[in-house]
């Protein structure tokens, strides 16, 4: 990759390779509460995922992600903001070094130390890279993580980091079901964002939760003990992987809830 999060290819230097860097629907967003109006035609979110289609879990070299398998309508999300039905692809983390910093949105200028990113694709599209290109192609469903008490859900996919330490390393991760890393409501606000990452592709739907789930300080530890770097190159603590937020140039935020 010739970007990344630091001093040289960072989010500023983004731009260069990545020109849509500054376009009209960039995301993350600072998320003011106060200014995003509630719409009583959204409809409730329907996550429907099937634990069996969860495959595998790798670093990436800007995060790790878990992978499932998307060829059937077995994992999916409905209903929200959005028409039709998006598949899971897999979801990833962002998070920082301390825990004051590390999401990627913000509530009211607020940051959280990590969040988490469920990637779902269109199905009126043929697969994740066709859809990709399209600006009703992607639903993204961001959920913050918040300092507390260990959460029990989080541990099966923090115990899996320590077989994919540094850049590229793979390992199978099967029967996990998503479902259980959300909050109790499925209250959101909604708008019409970006990937973070390059390509920047201004092609998702975006849908943050506003309750958060706990995360420990111990627990945040596991993150920020992965690698950017691969094997046999310096190493490089994996944490600050999130872009700052990005101008709403005139996009409206909705909320869901009253
Ligand atoms: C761009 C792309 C294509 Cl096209 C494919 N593909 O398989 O065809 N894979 N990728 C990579 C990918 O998924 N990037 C991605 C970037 C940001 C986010 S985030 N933080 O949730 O905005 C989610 C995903
Ligand atoms: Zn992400």
């Amino acid at each position: 990759h010739c970007w990344g999060y630091g001093p040289s290819d960072g989010p500023d230097k983004w731009c260069k390779h990545f020109p849509i860097a500054n376009g009209p629907r960039q995301s993350p967003i600072n998320i003011i509460s106060g200014q995003a109006s509630y719409d009583s035609a959204l409809e409730p979110l329907k996550l429907n995922y099937d634990p069996s289609n969860s495959t595998d879990i790798l670093n990436n070299g800007h995060s790790f992600q878990v992978g499932f398998v998307d060829d059937t309508d077995s994992s999916t999300l409905t209903g929200g903001p959005i028409t039709g039905t998006y598949r899971l692809k897999q979801f990833h983390f962002h998070w920082g070094a301390s825990d004051y910093r590390g999401s990627e949105h913000s509530v009211n200028g607020i940051k959280f130390p990590c969040e988490l990113h469920l990637v779902h694709w269109n199905t009126k599209y043929l697969s994740f890279g066709e859809a990709a290109s399209h600006p009703d192609g992607l639903a993204v469903v961001g959920v913050f993580l918040k300092i507390g008490a260990a959460n029990p859900r989080l541990q099966k996919v923090l115990d899996a980091l320590e077989a994919i330490k540094s850049k590229g390393k793979q390992t199978t991760f099967s029967n996990f079901d998503p479902k259980t890393l959300l909050p109790d409501s499925l209250d959101y606000w909604t708008y019409n964002g970006s990937l973070t990452i390059p390509p920047l592709l201004e092609s998702v739907t975006w849908i943050v939760l506003k309750e958060s789930v706990s995360v420990s300080i111990t627990q945040m530890g596991k993150f920020r003990s992965l690698k950017f770097s691969g094997d046999g190159e310096a190493h490089c603590c994996m944490q600050d992987n999130y872009r700052p937020t990005q101008p709403l140039k005139g996009r409206k935020v909705r909320r869901s809830f009253k």
